[in-house]
C-alpha cells in the first residue's frame, strides 16, 4: 500500500484534480490519500491557507469578512462546478466556512489554527465527493476519527505517540481510498492544531509510517527535488537518490519541497519517500532513502540557503574559562520560549543564530538587555543582516578540500563569509554570511560542484 500527498500547487483547480485523480486511479495500492488546501493557481493567486488566515485575523479583529469567505468558498465552488458536483453538497462546504466564527476556541491561536486546517479539510471532503461521483470508492477521513493526536502550540504542533497505536488499529477495506486532509490533527482536549506552514507533508509520512505503506508518494509542482533552487539556479540538476539526513538538512535550509519535519516519522517507519510531480509522474523523480548503505554518486547533492535569520554575538575575553556562561544565555533564551538554531563559537567569541521569524522586535531587545545585564560581555551585536548557505553531501565524508574549493569560489566572487560550521554534522558545511550574498553565493558554490550543468 502506499501513501500519496498531493501539494496545493497540484490541487488548486478542476483540471489539476483531475491530474491528480488519474494518478490515484492508476494504481491500487494507492490507498491513502492526503491533500493540501488549494494553492496558487497562477503567480499572483493566493493560497486558500493564506485566505483563510486572512479571515481569522479579520475575525479576530471584528473587521467586515464578507468578502474573504465567498472567494474562499469560491476556490471549493470552482472546483466542485468543473466536476458536477451537487449543489447540496458544496453548499454544506459553504456553511462550514460561515459557521467557523460561530465556535468555541480556547484562545485566538486556536481559532487561528482551527480556520487555517479548514484548507485541507474541505478540500480532502471534496476530492471524497469527486471521487464517488466518478464511481470509485473513496471515503473522507478526518484526523479526529482516525485518532491523529498533536501536542504543543495550536500551530505548530506536534505528532502524538498515540497517533501510530490508533492508526494501526484504524479499520478499512482493501479496495477502499481513503481521502485525508494534510496540515493538521486534534489535540487531547479536541482542539484542532495545525503543523508548521508546508505541515501537509508530515501527515504524508505520518500515515506512512502508521499504516506501515510501501512508499509515500509526495507529488508536487517539479520534476524532482533540484541541486538547488531551480528559483535561483538556471535548470539545475535533479537528484535522482538522496539520504534522510541529506534531506532535513536541506529542507531545513530552505529546499521548500518537502518538509523538514516530515522526515522524522518517514525515519522512524524506514519509509521511503518519492517526490513526484503531479503533470509527470512518469519522470521518476526523487528517492529519499534510508543513510545505511547508501552510495554517494557525488561529493554535493544539494546547496539551500535561507535569509531569515539573525545573530547574535558575543565577544567577552577568557569566555573559555568561565564556567556556566552558556548556560546563563540558554536560561534568558528558555525563560522567554525562544529557541535557538545554532551556536558556533570560539575562545573569546561565541555566535548564537536564530531563526527571526520566530522572535519579535520587542522580544531581541528584551533578550539583548538581559544577556548584557547577566553575563557581562566585552562586546554585544544584534545582526539582522544574516543568511545561513548549507553544502550538503554524503560525498564529504572523509573528502579532503570540499571546504576550500567553496571558500575559494566565495573568494572569487568577493562574498563575505561570518561564520563557517563544520564537524557537527560531518555531511555538511554552513556558511554564514550577508542576505545580499546569499543568492549569489549558492549560484558560484553550485557552479564549483556542477561545472558541467552550467
Ligand atoms: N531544490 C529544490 N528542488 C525543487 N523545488 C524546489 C527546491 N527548492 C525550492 N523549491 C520550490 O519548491 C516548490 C514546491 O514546493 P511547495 O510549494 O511546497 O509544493 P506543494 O504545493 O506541492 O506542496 C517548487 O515549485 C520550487 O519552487
Ligand atoms: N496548506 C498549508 C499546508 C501545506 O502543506 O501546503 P502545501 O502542500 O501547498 O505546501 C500551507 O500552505 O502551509
Amino acid at each position: 500500500m502506499k501513501v500519496v500527498k498531493f501539494g496545493g500547487s497540484s490541487l488548486a483547480n478542476g483540471e489539476s484534480f483531475e491530474h491528480a485523480i488519474s494518478i490515484i486511479n492508476a494504481q491500487p495500492e494507492r490507498q491513502i490519500v492526503v491533500t493540501s488546501a488549494p494553492g496558487k493557481r497562477f503567480k499572483d493567486d493566493i493560497k486558500v491557507t493564506d485566505l483563510l488566515i486572512n479571515y481569522a485575523n479579520a475575525v479576530l479583529k471584528h473587521n467586515d469578512y464578507s468578502v474573504i469567505q465567498n472567494d474562499i468558498f469560491s476556490r471549493y465552488e470552482e472546483i466542485g462546478q468543473y466536476f458536477g458536483v451537487d449543489r447540496a453538497a458544496l453548499s454544506t462546504i459553504h456553511q462550514i466556512i460561515v459557521e467557523l466564527p460561530n465556535k468555541d476556541y480556547p484562545n485566538d491561536d486556536y481559532l487561528m489554527a482551527a480556520f487555517k486546517a479548514h484548507g485541507e479539510r474541505l478540500n480532502a471532503r471534496l476530492m471524497a465527493l469527486v471521487l464517488q461521483k466518478k464511481g470509485i470508492n473513496a471515503r473522507f477521513v478526518d484526523p479526529k476519527e482516525a485518532g491523529l493526536i498533536v501536542d504543543g502550540e495550536p500551530n505548530n504542533a506536534i505528532v502524538d505517540p498515540q497517533t501510530y497505536v490508533n492508526l494501526a488499529h484504524f479499520d478499512y477495506q482493501n479496495d477502499e481510498k481513503l481521502i485525508f486532509p494534510g496540515f493538521f490533527g486534534f489535540t487531547i482536549d479536541g482542539n484542532i492544531a495545525t503543523f508548521s506552514r508546508g505541515g501537509s507533508d508530515i501527515t504524508g509520512a505520518i500515515l506512512a509510517r502508521g499504516f506501515n505503506a510501501d512508499l509515500y508518494e509526495n507529488f508536487t509542482d517539479v520534476d524532482a527535488i533540484f541541486s538547488a533552487n531551480p528559483a535561483l539556479v538556471d535548470h539545475p540538476q535533479p537528484i535522482k537518490r538522496m539520504t534522510y539526513r541529506e534531506m532535513r538538512e536541506l529542507s531545513y535550509a530552505g529546499f521548500s519541497v518537502f518538509h523538514d519535519e516530515a522526515l522524522i516519522p518517514a525515519i522512524q517507519g524506514n519509509i521511503v519517500v518519492n517526490v513526484k510531480n503531479t503533470q509527470a509522474p512518469e519522470k521518476p523523480g526523487t528517492l529519499i532513502v534510508p543513510n545505511q548503505g547508501f552510495k554517494p554518486q557525488q561529493i554535493v547533492t544539494g546547496i539551500a540557503g535561507g535569509k531569515h535569520y539573525a545573530a547574535l554575538y558575543l565577544h567577552k575575553y577568557l569566555l573559555n574559562r568561565e564556567a556556566g556562561f552558556t548556560l546563563k544565555i540558554l536560561e534568558i533564551l528558555n525563560k522567554y520560549g525562544v529557541p535557538y538554531e545554532h551556536m558556533p563559537s570560539g575562545i573569546d567569541d561565541i555566535t548564537i543564530i536564530f531563526d527571526r521569524k520566530l522572535i519579535s522586535d520587542d522580544m531581541v531587545q528584551t533578550i539583548c538587555d538581559e544577556v548584557k545585564a547577566t553575563v557581562n560581555p566585552d562586546s554585544l551585536e544584534w545582526i539582522d543582516d544574516y543568511a545561513i548557505i548549507m553544502v550538503v553531501g554524503e560525498g564529504m565524508l572523509n573528502r579532503v578540500g570540499v571546504a576550500a574549493g567553496i571558500f575559494d569560489e566565495l573568494a572569487a566572487q568577493n562574498i563575505r563569509i561570518s561564520m563557517i560550521n563544520q564537524g557537527a554534522s560531518r555531511i555538511s558545511i554552513m556558511i554564514g554570511t550577508y542576505k545580499k550574498d546569499a543568492d549569489n553565493a549558492i549560484r558560484a558554490i553550485y557552479r564549483h560542484f556542477f561545472p558541467k550543468n552550467n
